[in-house]
């Protein structure tokens, strides 16, 4: 369904003293997720996972220079297709219940995101596959609890049957309960056929629903492994990055490691991980890893084995 290749993202800046700067943000890209599949994308703040989802959609800052192909059902994603299938086809749920408008009733919300079919017809319909009472639809946003926004979200970018779905960070500050019930519709979606890209800090709920995931480090995806990978120790993970996110976790050893993230103006010459990896040697310092092929997953890292 999508298909991204050497997907990469700069900036271009004036610094104070009005030269211009470059920032690379998204580094080499590759990605695909396939129909029926949810792929998860983790990785620290900073990392480019907004930036990869805004590059999909086609809606990022006018001085950002995309490079690389992205494929939509196999044919390339031009920005005039993106605008037209923006919202239809592919549809974004937003990182924040911010993003419903305030002085509209919700199920209007819902049926402006209808193009095709009966819009009042359509939104009724998502609200009963929500449990959203249809009395709801007259509301405004202020009126609907944490839990019941994120259901107008997701009915909002499912009205009008979206083949990726992209959902930016949709779990942070929901309960156990509510939590559940959101990965639980995400894997419906996913067995309607849709592709779903679940963007998240939380490991332990992507591997709770994703089939795969991408870790994102500094603007490159360092590593991409199957859920069954975050297990025991983490040894069956390839990169160190990603076995030092997961040994990070309270539920295993709780360990973190020194240092910090480089920022995009300031990233290494080499493996971008290379500095505050224990096992780098001088060719990681001297120039990036290509993305390979390690026992059925991808990783980028010339040691991993
Ligand atoms: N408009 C912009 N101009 C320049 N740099 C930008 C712009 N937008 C984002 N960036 C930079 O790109 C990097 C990635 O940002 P992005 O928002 O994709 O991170 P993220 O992984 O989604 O983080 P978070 O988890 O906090 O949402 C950051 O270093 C950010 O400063
Ligand atoms: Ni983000």
């Amino acid at each position: 369904m999508l298909e991204i290749t050497n997907l990469s993202i700069h900036f271009n800046r004036y610094d104070r003293r009005m030269r211009q700067v470059r920032t690379e943000t998204l580094h080499d890209v590759h990605l695909s997720i396939a129909a029926g599949e949810i792929v998860a994308v983790v990785g620290s703040s900073g990392s480019g996972k907004s930036l990869l989802a805004h590059a999909i959609l086609g809606i990022l800052p006018s001085n950002a220079q995309v490079t690389g192909g992205i494929q939509f059902k196999g044919e390339s994603l031009t920005p005039e297709r993106q605008k037209r299938i923006r919202g239809t086809e592919i549809s974004l749920i937003p990182q924040s219940v911010q993003y419903l408008d305030p002085l509209m009733r919700v199920g209007e919300q819902v049926q402006q995101s209808v193009r095709q079919g009966d819009p009042v017809e359509l939104q009724r319909k998502a609200f009963d596959k929500y449990n959203l009472a249809d009395y709801v639809a007259k509301w405004f946003p202020f009126q609907l609890s944490g839990g019941m926004s994120r259901k107008v979200l997701v009915s909002t970018a499912t009205v009008s049957g979206a083949k990726l779905l992209i959902a930016d960070e949709p779990t942070p500050g929901l309960d156990v309960v509510a939590m559940k019930e959101t990965l639980d519709r995400f894997r419906k979606l996913a067995e309607g056929g849709c592709a779903v890209m679940l963007i998240t800090h939380d490991i332990e709920a992507a591997i709770t629903v994703a089939d795969k995931i991408a870790v994102l480090y500094a603007g490159t995806v360092v590593e991409i492994a199957h859920r069954s990978d975050f297990a025991g120790d983490g040894e069956m993970l390839r990169h160190p990055y990603s076995k030092a996110l997961w040994r990070a976790l309270p539920s295993q050893q709780f360990t973190a490691i020194p240092g910090s993230q480089p920022l995009p103006q300031a990233l290494p010459k080499g493996c971008v991980f290379a500095p505050r990896c224990s096992s780098a040697t001088k060719e990681c310092e001297e120039s990036p890893p290509e993305l390979r092929k390690v026992r059925n997953g991808e990783v980028r890292c010339s040691h991993a084995t």
